[in-house]
């Protein structure tokens, strides 16, 4: 496939840290050595890497998030395998291409009246590969669990699955921001407005939006449209984690009627290294169990967790975070 590397042990290896008498999560994971080969492995989930941040400076937001696929890797192929961890299941299938983009971009001059644009431009060359990869797992029956990147990415996964499924597909965005700005050049702040003009957004629920960092117009046009609903953090912060769950899952219900997938921006946890970190937000355990409970559902058909924007001082932390993430989605739950 275009734009995408497809992983082999090979690739990995030396990001793994044997001990003796231990065998770790990267010792186990599947491979597969073409995208048709994939519905000759049981393993249920497929995991792949989107190493960009070209949607977020798009959006004039703070760079870093192509670092998250490679730390959240190591990490993850350094867990123990044991009775929970459940490798098995889960196919390394590789990343999407991105160093072009990347270095187009760098080659873009900030004082071109057109410097936005023209990262929009590159922006939707991304969305083209993400979609021809998510369309074709998810067509072939598998869970693509994908890490971001950067919002922006959204839009291709909502697309390759509606195209997949043949109908639009329902969200549930886990999220401080709805990331429906207006529509022009592409960005990480208007995945969701583009999916749903095109058709391609079933219905949209956002859960733990922040009143501050959401635009008057974006709350009124939600307000206003049949599909499109939210749950402000600020209604939720004074509550109970065991009421904060009860709203969770009221969300889940209502999406998970219909296939549906599961979008997490990490800048709806308290303090995470994002592109738009805050102070105030859920906790990272809180997240940890909606993620669980989501993956849980029968008609999950993808989940996406991006914006985390690493740094040479967190990126053990981030790495661990996004891996615990993955463990659970895939842990049988013994
Ligand atoms: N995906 C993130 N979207 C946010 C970014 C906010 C920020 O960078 O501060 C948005 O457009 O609102």
């Amino acid at each position: 496939m275009e734009n995408f590397k497809i992983y082999n042990s090979r690739t990995v290896e030396k990001l793994i840290i044997t001990r003796e008498g231990e065998t770790k999560f990267g010792e186990k994971i599947k491979f597969v050595e073409g995208f048709e080969q994939l519905k000759n492995i049981p393993a249920k989930y497929v995991l792949v890497g989107i190493p960009e941040d070209i949607g977020v400076r798009a959006n004039r937001g703070k760079e870093g998030t192509a670092k998250a696929w490679h730390v959240a890797l190591k990490s993850l192929l350094n867990v123990q395998s044991n009775r929970y961890s459940n490798a098995e299941d889960l196919i390394l299938l590789g990343e999407i291409e991105c160093r072009e983009y990347l270095a187009k971009a760098e080659n873009l001059g900030h004082e071109d009246p057109h410097y936005f644009e023209k990262m929009g431009d590159l922006v939707s060359q991304i969305d083209s590969a993400v979609t021809r990869v998510i369309e074709k797992i998810v067509s072939l029956g598998k869970i693509p669990i994908i890490i971001g990147g950067g919002h922006n990415n959204a839009y291709g996964n909502i697309k390759g699955s509606s195209q997949a499924l043949k109908k639009p597909i329902n969200i549930l965005n886990i999220d401080a921001h709805t990331d429906l700005r207006r529509l022009e050049h592409r960005h990480s702040g208007n995945g969701f407005s583009y999916a749903r003009k095109e058709g391609f957004l079933g219905k949209y629920r956002v859960f733990g939006v922040h009143q501050n960092y959401t635009p008057a117009y974006i709350f009124e046009q939600m307000d206003a449209a049949q599909n499109d609903q939210y749950r402000l953090f600020e209604h939720l912060v004074r509550k109970s984690s065991q009421q904060i769950l009860t709203a969770f899952r009221e969300e889940l219900d209502t999406i998970s009627q219909e296939e549906f997938g599961l979008e997490l921006d990490v800048d709806a946890i308290r303090d995470f290294p994002s592109s738009a970190q805050t102070p105030s937000g859920f906790s990272f355990n809180m997240v940890r169990n909606f993620v669980a409970l989501a993956s849980e559902e029968e008609n999950i058909k993808y989940i996406h967790i991006c914006e985390a924007a690493p740094t040479a001082n967190t990126e053990a932390s981030v790495g661990k975070a996004l891996s615990y993430f993955i463990t659970d989605i895939i842990s049988t739950g013994i």
